[in-house]
């Protein structure tokens, strides 16, 4: 079953575009990584779907419901972002006990063992924990709601890596026992990627590539040697990604299907060809025209 359905689904804000033409699907009861680099639109596309904002054209349907001003989607759904405010008089004690009647299948003894888990004091005003902890807590709130859609933007900010380690196997582990659709925004793939069945990558508001991760590890190869027995055989073909190194080297990423049975002939002519890790391929694919950071230090 579709829970997301997204149509030519565009949102601007005055000028500037933030999502443009977005049409995909996403299946109930998966772990979906929305990727993408600062200002692509994650936190757009986040917000459209927890009924917070309009989309400018198009549209986007949550259990074919339009989310907006919809109490009975906004019900089922959870946004975990860190501009959560609570009252500054909150304790955190308080806070948990105002959410949980929010939502139909919160779940009080997994949050008071996360709470415990994470060394919480109960009493510790939400205004006084710092960045780190904030997130933390906040996750423990999406965790423990179990919503039937839970949306995470980039909840890990200000984590240190043990907590985040943690917060993604409680996460992970609270899925398996009681599947949800979970989607998780990020910059970063590789942190995240053992927990996702599929990514959804935008670039400038549009998609990139919507498929699983399994099939993404699987999707590009990088070539590595002299330019001259190189460009022969990637004449012509896509090119991911192209960079000229040292002396007459190249570094060349395209997908494996272009290859076919290539890739030995190449090794044995002495170019390395070798697999792309998921966030190196990501940065290729989301890459600004302006070629890389190199450029700027060339007119120096
Ligand atoms: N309220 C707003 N008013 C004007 N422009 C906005 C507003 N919100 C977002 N934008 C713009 O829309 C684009 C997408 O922003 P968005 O926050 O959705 O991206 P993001 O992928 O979440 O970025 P980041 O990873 O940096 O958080 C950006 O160019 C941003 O400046």
């Amino acid at each position: 079953m579709k829970v997301i359905q997204s149509h030519n689904l565009s949102k601007s804000y005055g000028k500037t575009t933030a999502l443009n033409d977005l049409t995909f699907e996403i299946e109930e009861n998966t772990i979906t990584g929305l990727i993408g680099r600062n200002g692509a639109g994650k936190t757009t596309l986040l917000k459209i779907m927890a009924g917070h904002i309009q989309p400018t054209h198009g549209e986007l349907r949550i259990y074919s419901q339009k989310p907006f001003n919809n109490l009975e989607r906004s019900a089922g759904t959870i946004l975990i972002d860190d501009s959560m405010m609570y009252p500054d008089s909150f304790r955190l004690v308080d806070i948990l006990s105002e959410v949980a009647p929010f939502y139909a299948n919160w779940n009080n003894t997994l949050a008071n063992g996360l709470f415990d888990y994470f060394s919480f004091n109960p009493n510790q005003l939400h205004s006084n924990l710092s960045k780190g902890s904030k997130s933390t807590f906040n996750s423990i709130i999406g965790i423990a709601s179990r919503c039937p859609l839970t949306l995470f933007d980039e909840p890990t900010t200000g984590m240190d890596s043990a907590v985040r380690k943690d917060f993604y196997k409680a996460l992970l582990k609270d899925y398996l026992k009681h599947p949800r659709t979970i989607i998780l925004s990020s910059h970063l793939l590789s942190e995240l990627e053992e927990i996702l069945e599929e990514i959804l990558l935008i670039k400038q508001g549009s998609k990139r590539l919507h498929l699983p991760v399994m099939e993404l590890k699987e999707l590009a190869v990088g070539i590595r040697g002299n330019a001259q027995i190189l460009q022969p055989f990637v004449e012509g073909k896509e090119l991911i990604y192209r960079e000229e190194f040292a002396k007459d080297n190249l570094y060349i990423v395209l997908r494996k299907e272009l290859l076919q049975q290539e890739g030995e002939v190449m090794k044995q002519k002495g170019l390395e060809v070798f697999p792309i890790s998921t966030d190196d391929l990501c940065v290729y694919l989301t890459a600004s025209n302006k070629g890389g950071i190199d450029n700027v230090f060339k007119k120096d």
